[in-house]
């Protein structure tokens, strides 16, 4: 319940006095059908069957008594004109309240998709690890429709509730024990299908959670399509989706199924209800037939209510996990947040002059576990100089320049820049001066020029083709038929991979930063590309600071310091003719494996 007021309150925020007047309306074309239905007193007097004054109740002998003295054809014309005029009212007031209420649901769902998607962008890091990227896209494209249907059920439900009570108060007016009879019924049957609503929520977990496996798998598997085509495994992920899609099929025939029988008990028991009470009155307390229509009128308004507060309900408990995915969500996101747009945009990069230090700096990736993915280090990145991290595969190189980029936070010591600790505050103007290159470079489904001006969106033309040039790329975009222009596909499919490699190095370099990190940057290029990327990057040294991860230790000869490190701990640092002096060590061990030569 308190997730569902937490995002009635947000919508109360969004849509503010519109939403009141939609409420309010809803309750007008409520109103208007009731009016509709206490015309059938003069209609009914008029033909003579029933004398409504029998019952003496002030309001029906008024409305009985209506139309005495005008003729009968007349009052008949007056009578069902004015059914007919409501009809129209309320249809077309309807048709608008429809409409607004419609633009309130739409507007709240885009606030928050663009909420939550804001809020997910301005995590850290940290948030990001260990979460399936589907789920997230699951929550942005599911999980808030369904909050926002929910959150505009709520609203109904409520205002249904607040014209029952004005409908229960005027029954009250006209038969105090009869509505007391119907309103005991109606609410032990609510209270009685209690468990149809826990059986909701519960098939509504179910629905959850099939459609995050279903957009995960899938997502899985068109990632890695090539590798399923290769090997043949086409059968195996088609048997995969033909199952989730039965438990899918099974989860709204259950849904279905809940359904129909909360709404047969509930009108088999109604049935039965009615026709008791109907024999009682008339056996027991010999109602007339005036009062007999009375009964009839009250049970015909307010019974439909009771039913549809119970298939509210019902439909509400259906929606309930949603709602709590998506709060748990962005609060977590929330208490991950970096930075928020103001303080981003006003940010300005920083040049670094001394350089980066890490102090005993320990770090896990899972604080329940007992294993540090990196301990105690303590290294200094020098200003302008060009650093390579090196070791062998999980000795924690990534996890150590992500800590030195402010993506991971240690758990133990600090990350200084220029001699000042690391905080929120710094983090965003050091972000602003990094460029990164990763192993498997990430290029937007559009041209190539556009993947470019990403980064730095007044590059001139010149400017480009410098960048192009110094990443050995700028012969093979020449060759390209459409240039820049050239659409290089999702994620840069269009390109091989050196291709990519050498785009996203021009981009990192467009963006003049003062550090550049290259993980494995350059993993997938011929040796005569990689040799003039090289000559490139030594050409950058003095002007930034560069750190690089390398495996192929023939490209870090030129790095004035090389830090070794293994299981998570630096074991060696220094020149890489320093180190490969070092005998018997894990850098002169790493050499060998790839020179094959003993060192
Ligand atoms: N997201 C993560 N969640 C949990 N553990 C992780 C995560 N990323 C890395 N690790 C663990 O942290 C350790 C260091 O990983 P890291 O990626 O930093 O190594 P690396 O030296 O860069 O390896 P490689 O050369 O293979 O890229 C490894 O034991 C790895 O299993």
């Amino acid at each position: 319940m308190n997730h569902i007021l937490y995002f009635t309150k947000q919508i109360h925020f969004f849509a503010g006095k519109k939403l009141y007047f939609n409420l309010i309306a809803m309750m007008f074309i409520s109103l208007l059908e009731s009016a509709g239905i206490f015309l059938v007193i003069p209609l009914i007097t008029l033909t003579g069957i029933i004398k409504f004054e029998a019952t003496g109740h002030p309001l029906l002998t008024w409305l009985s008594n209506l139309f005495i003295g005008i003729p009968e054809t007349i009052s008949l014309l007056i009578i069902l004109s004015l059914y007919v005029l409501i009809i129209i009212g309320q249809s077309l007031f309807q048709k608008r309240q429809i409409i607004t209420g419609a633009r309130i649901q739409q507007g709240f769902t885009r606030y928050l998709k663009e909420k939550t998607y804001t809020s997910f962008l301005q995590a850290d890091w940290g948030f990001f690890i260990g979460k399936r990227k589907s789920d997230l896209i699951n929550i942005m494209i599911t999980e808030i429709g369904r909050v926002s249907g929910g959150v505009q059920m709520f609203l109904q439900f409520m205002s249904a509730l607040v014209f029952t009570t004005i409908q229960i108060s005027i029954a009250f007016w006209l038969s105090p024990q009869m509505t007391i009879s119907v309103l005991i019924l109606g609410i032990s049957l609510i209270f009685l299908s209690r468990s149809f609503i826990q059986k909701s929520t519960k098939l509504g977990t179910e629905t959850y959670e099939l459609s995050r496996t279903l957009l995960a798998g899938i997502t899985d598997h068109f990632n890695g399509i090539k590798d399923i085509k290769s090997n043949s495994l086409e059968n195996l992920h088609v048997t995969w989706f033909q199952k989730v899609s039965d438990e899918v099929d099974q989860n709204v025939l259950k849904i279905i199924k809940l359904k129909t029988t909360s709404k047969l008990l509930f009108k088999l028991v109604s049935a039965f209800l009615i026709a008791i009470f109907v024999f009682y009155s008339i056996k027991m307390f010999q109602a007339q037939p005036a009062q007999l229509m009375l009964i009839l009128m009250i049970f015909a308004r307010l019974w439909p209510r009771f039913s549809g507060i119970q298939s509210n309900l019902e439909q509400l408990g259906a929606v309930v996990p949603s709602f709590k995915v998506l709060l748990d969500i962005q609060n977590e996101s929330s208490l991950a947040r970096e930075f928020n747009e103001e303080v981003y945009s006003k940010v300005v990069s920083t040049e670094i002059k001394y350089g980066i230090e890490s102090r005993n700096v320990s770090f896990r990736y899972n604080l329940n576990e007992k294993r540090y993915a990196l301990k105690d280090i303590s290294i200094n990145i020098p200003a302008n100089q060009m650093t390579a991290i090196v070791g062998p595969s999980g000795a924690g190189k990534s996890t150590l320049v992500d800590l030195l980029m402010g993506l991971n936070r240690p758990e133990v010591g600090e990350v200084l820049i220029d001699c000042i600790p690391l905080t929120k505050e710094n983090l965003i103007s050091l972000r602003k001066s990094v460029s990164y290159v990763p192993q498997d470079p990430f290029l937007f489904n559009s041209t190539l020029r556009e993947n470019l001006h990403l980064i730095n969106p007044d590059a001139t033309d010149t400017e480009i083709w410098e960048a192009l040039e110094f990443s050995s790329a700028a012969e093979f975009v020449r060759k390209l038929p459409q240039g820049l222009e050239t659409l290089i596909g999702d994620r840069g499919v269009r390109l091989s991979g050196g291709e990519r490699q050498r785009i996203v190095l021009a981009r990192a370099i467009l963006r003049r930063p003062s550090i550049l990190v290259l993980d494995e940057a350059t993993s997938a290029l011929d040796s005569e590309n990689e040799a003039k990327i090289q000559k490139a990057i030594d050409q950058l040294k003095g002007k930034m600071t560069i750190i690089v991860i390398a495996h192929r230790l023939s490209t870090i000869r030129n790095a004035d310091q090389v830090i070794v490190l293994d299981k998570g701990e630096v074991v060696q640092s220094g020149s890489y003719y320093q180190l490969a002096r070092e005998k018997q060590s894990m850098f002169s061990n790493l050499l060998e494996k790839q020179t094959g030569v003993p060192f």
